[in-house]
């Protein structure tokens, strides 16, 4: 467990003083994969550096496991941050070294030997799909392959936390989905927990288990992001949640489909949380008498499962209608039935 305890850091500039984080607390589960957004200037990057010391902390406290991090001398500090590895938006790679030195830096500075070394970085090449690109120069990688290499890096001496600043904010939408999937994987392969910070709610809805929304230093609401989905609290994250789902007056509503549709009933199922969505369909269709079409989804696949709103047409004998939708009913999905079209 990670516990971050009314930490604060303020700057002084010659005519000012910056509150950056204002008394925040927060608790991270060991394995859970937890997301920080906030807008530029809300203090994410300050936060996830103070979690490590990159930054010192004006006051609180910072504990993982049983170990406080803001309380460790510079000598126990530097032991204690092989337990976290780091990854940035602009990669930090070592220009002058290759893939497999970079891999392997982490492991020099900890006085690993040579042979357990060279082991270790094949390991992490195969983990991170880099087989093959071993003794290339990270000015020879895309922006993904260099992105690789630091989550190789971080992962080196076997951390139980990863922190990720903005790790797929320089990455085109195709090699952020490929990275995300990539750390969904290292999450579940090694059990590790994972930080990370953001300003895109799609990275949040793709990896994240929880969430905490920042504003002006402070955490304004956190929840499980299924939760924070379906019900947005602070105006802030309302403003998130639509990044990902559109703006309400944007969204379907009844009156969309129901002058379209002659024959049957319209339904709308809203899924929270629940993992199948399209799965629901079809098996309601194999299993009665009925036919379905879809007519909208704006379904997102979240880690705790589906979160959105189906609109679907069933036809077929009222009897039969009647059943499957008591069937979908009972496998937890919120159905509203919006009578003869
Ligand atoms: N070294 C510094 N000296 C003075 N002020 C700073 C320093 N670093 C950050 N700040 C200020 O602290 C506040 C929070 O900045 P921070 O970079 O943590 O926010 P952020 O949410 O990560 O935003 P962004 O995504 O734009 O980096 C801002 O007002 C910023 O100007």
């Amino acid at each position: 467990m990670i516990t971050i305890n009314q930490l604060s850091k303020v700057f002084q500039t010659n005519n000012a003083s910056i509150t950056a984080v204002d008394k925040l607390d927060l608790s991270i589960n060991n394995g859970e994969i937890f997301g920080v957004i906030g807008y530029s200037g809300a203090g994410k990057s300050t936060f996830i550096r103070l979690i490590n010391r990159l930054e010192e902390p004006s006051s609180g406290e910072v504990t993982i496991d049983d170990q406080t991090i803001t309380a460790l001398s510079k000598k126990q500090l530097r032991l204690s941050r092989q337990e976290i590895g780091m990854i940035f938006q602009h990669f930090n790679l070592l220009w002058s070294r290759t893939v497999r030195q970079n891999i392997s830096f982490p492991l020099e500075i900890a006085g690993v030997a040579k042979a357990e070394r060279e082991e270790r970085v094949d390991e992490l090449i195969r983990l991170v799909g880099l087989s093959g690109r071993e003794d290339a120069y990270p000015s020879q990688l895309s922006g993904g392959q260099k992105q690789r290499v630091g989550i190789a890096r971080a992962l080196a001496n076997r951390p139980k936390v990863l922190l990720c600043d903005e790790a797929t904010s320089a990455l085109d939408p195709e090699t952020t989905d490929a990275i995300l999937s990539l750390l969904v994987d290292i999450n579940k392969q090694l059990g590790l927990t994972i930080i990370l910070i953001t300003h895109e709610m799609h990275v949040i809805q793709k990896i994240c288990h929880r969430v905490a929304v920042m504003e002006q230093g402070a955490v304004v609401e956190e929840g499980n992001v299924v939760d924070v989905f379906s019900h947005p609290k602070q105006s802030v994250t309302k403003k998130f949640v639509e990044q990902v789902m559109g703006k309400p007056e944007e969204q379907a509503t009844d009156e969309t489909f129901m002058h379209h549709v002659e024959q049957g009933k319209v339904l709308r199922l809203h899924f929270v949380g629940e993992t199948a969505n399209q799965a629901v369909i079809s098996q309601v269709a194999k299993q009665f008498k009925v036919d379905l079409n879809i007519l909208h989804g704006n379904v997102k696949q979240t880690q705790a499962g589906a979160y959105g709103t189906l609109y679907v047409q069933i036809t077929g004998e009222e009897v039969e209608i009647t059943k499957a939708i008591d069937h979908i009913k009972s496998i937890a999905v919120e159905v509203e039935v919006k009578g003869h079209a």
